[in-house]
């Protein structure tokens, strides 16, 4: 039902790190019949370099400047789930493309995301310091930015993958009602 209001529209998955958008976005783009691209992966097999080692060798100025790329590269595809990486919202630049599908904020608990990140050792944002007070704020610097989603789904404790990924639909559904312009990446 969700497939043919999209109309291709592509879902862009943001929030925090921990959140699910990888998870989340592959389950999702199995539901709908679309590609799946994670932002991050797509960075690491261009540059041949682990998030890791870009973030220590060229600093996070310089990955945000290949995320931006890569953004813009993958956006003119339709049928597309694209997880991105949490600090995706914070550059104003990277909305004109995000923009280009529908953003869907899957806002998990800090609680919850120390549980899941506790031992990860991926996320170079992460590796000093306490990591709650990490993760505190970072959500304080871009909550306003992920709430410009056009729809939010969150977490309930417990909730399994695909019941997220159903509940989003769900909510793309209402939202794309309500507004029937918000689909419109094949009408023109
Ligand atoms: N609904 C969920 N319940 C429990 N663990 C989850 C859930 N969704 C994701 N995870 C776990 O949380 C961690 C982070 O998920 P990930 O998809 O990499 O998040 P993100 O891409 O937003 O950083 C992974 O270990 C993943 O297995
Ligand atoms: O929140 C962030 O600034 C980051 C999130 C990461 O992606 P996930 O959100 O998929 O963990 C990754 O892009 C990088 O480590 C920076
Ligand atoms: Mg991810």
């Amino acid at each position: 039902m969700t497939t043919e209001l999209l109309k291709g529209t592509n879902l862009y998955l943001v929030g925090m790190m921990g959140s699910g958008k990888t998870t989340i976005g592959k389950h999702l783009a199995k539901l709908l019949n679309y590609r799946f691209i994670d932002t991050d992966d797509v960075i690491v097999q261009a540059t041949g370099q682990s998030i890791n080692d870009i973030f220590a060798a060229q600093g996070e100025a310089a990955f945000r400047d290949i995320e931006t790329q890569v953004l813009g590269q993958v956006a003119p595809y339709t049928h597309t789930v694209i997880a991105t990486g949490g600090g995706m919202v914070i550059k104003q630049q990277n909305w004109s493309y995000l923009q280009s599908g529908l953003v869907v904020w899957i806002n998990v608990a800090v609680d919850e995301l120390i549980a899941r990140l506790s031992r990860d050792k991926s996320r170079p944002l992460l590796q000093e310091g306490d990591l709650r007070h990490k993760l505190t704020t970072l959500l304080e610097q871009r909550q306003a930015r992920y709430a410009q989603a056009d729809a939010t789904v969150v977490y309930q404790h417990g909730e399994k993958v695909d019941a997220i990924a159903s509940r989003i639909l769900d909510t793309l559904q209402t939202v794309i009602t309500e507004n029937p312009a918000t689909s419109t990446t094949l009408d023109h």
